[in-house]
Parts: C-alpha cells; sequence; structure tokens
C-alpha cells in the first residue's frame, strides 16, 4: 500500500514581498504567489502524483495555494479539511513589522533567533516549540490516520507550521531545524511506512 504526504508552503503572499511579520494576519497572494502555486501542481502533476483527501489552515494565503494546486491536478473540489491547527506561528508583537527594521531594531541575531530557533518566541507570539504543539496532534489525530490508511495526502500550509510537522518527521534536532528553510510554493514528497516513519523524503525546490 501506497502512504504519500505531500507538503507545501504557500506561494509567495502580499506581506511576504513587503518583507513583513505575517503571522495569522490573513494577506493574499501576489501573482508570483499564483504562478508558485500553478507551478506546484504542474510538478505533482508531472509526476503523476494524484491524492484521496488535502488539509489546509483557515488562512487564505494556504488555501488559495491549494485550490490552485488542485485545478492542476484536475482534483478540483477533492474533499479538503480546514483547520487553524495547520496556521502559521503567531509572530506576536512583531506582527506587520518590517523585518529589517525588526533586525535595526533589535539586532540582526535575536530576529533570527525569533524567526528560526525551537524554542524562543518573539514578544507575544508563538515559538516553533508551541506551534509544534498545536500541529503535531492535528497531525497525529486527522492527518496521519488517513496516510496510514492509504489515503494519498495533501497538505498546503504555512512556513513555520510545516517546519514543526518537518521536524517530527525528520526526526531534527532544534539545531537543525534552526537551518531548515522553506521556500514558498515549494512541494515536500515525503512516502511514509506502515509505523509512521518516513521512507523517503523528495524536495520538489528547483
Ligand atoms: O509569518 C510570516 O512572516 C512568514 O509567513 C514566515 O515568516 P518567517 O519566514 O520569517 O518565519
Amino acid at each position: 500500500m501506497e502512504r504519500l504526504l505531500v507538503l507545501v508552503r504557500h506561494g509567495q503572499s502580499e506581506w511576504n514581498l513587503k518583507n513583513l511579520f505575517t503571522g495569522w494576519k490573513d494577506p493574499g497572494l501576489t501573482e508570483q504567489g499564483v504562478t508558485e502555486a500553478h507551478k506546484a501542481g504542474q510538478q505533482l502533476r508531472d509526476l503523476k502524483l494524484t491524492f484521496d483527501i488535502a488539509f489546509t489552515s483557515v488562512l487564505s494565503r494556504a488555501q488559495r495555494t491549494l485550490d490552485i494546486m488542485l485545478e492542476e491536478l484536475g482534483q478540483t473540489g477533492l474533499e479538503t479539511l480546514k483547520d487553524q491547527a495547520l496556521n502559521e506561528r503567531d509572530y506576536g508583537d512583531l506582527t506587520g513589522m518590517n523585518k529589517d527594521q525588526a533586525r535595526e531594531e533589535f539586532g540582526e541575531e535575536q530576529v533570527h533567533i525569533w524567526r528560526r530557533s525551537y524554542d524562543v518566541p518573539p514578544p507575544g507570539g508563538e515559538s516553533l516549540k508551541m506551534t509544534a504543539e498545536r500541529v503535531l496532534p492535528y497531525y497525529k489525530s486527522e492527518i496521519l490516520p488517513r496516510v496510514l490508511e492509504g489515503k494519498r495526502t495533501l497538505v498546503s500550509a504555512h512556513g513555520n507550521s510545516l517546519r514543526s510537522l518537518i521536524m517530527e518527521l525528520e526526526n531534527l534536532s532544534p539545531e537543525e531545524i534552526l537551518k531548515r528553510e522553506l521556500g514558498t510554493g515549494t512541494p515536500i514528497v515525503y512516502r511514509i511506512d506502515e509505523n509512521g516513519g518516513v521512507l523517503s523524503v523528495q524536495d520538489l525546490a528547483d
């Protein structure tokens, strides 16, 4: 039995383009983001992948990316579960701030720690660990059971909600996850074994 799990970070958003901390805010996709979503769908189609179920967050950048990928796959209307558990990490007081301005104000090192460390939250926001504390229970209760029963599963979500899941899937240390970046609109294809372990990972980045 094939156990397929594909993770995709949404295409570029209007706030990604403006280099603003976004978190739970709900900007749309830019034209480039739409193009990235079409390309992601085409990449999956070229691999001859089809899906039985999809999951996404309650934020429109992830939902629109999914809709566009499903269009490319000829699977518009696929059963899709939407849950805020898959939302991007909440950036708290940094939300809406320009990332370069934040670096000037708080220092390069501090901003990098807030953005990429495991257990240091941005002021008033969620650390990656706190994000994982809502993503992983949802993955284990809603997504993994369907993957294990052979439902080919597509997840369209966000840089940090996916990093928290990837840390678990790939058994990454806090040091390793610090370095892990996800490009916008880039599918990562996982083949999963009968125990939920990872048999293979294929990152479709260029
Ligand atoms: O929420 C945001 O600002 C972005 O989606 C992800 O931001 P980051 O790459 O700075 O964590």
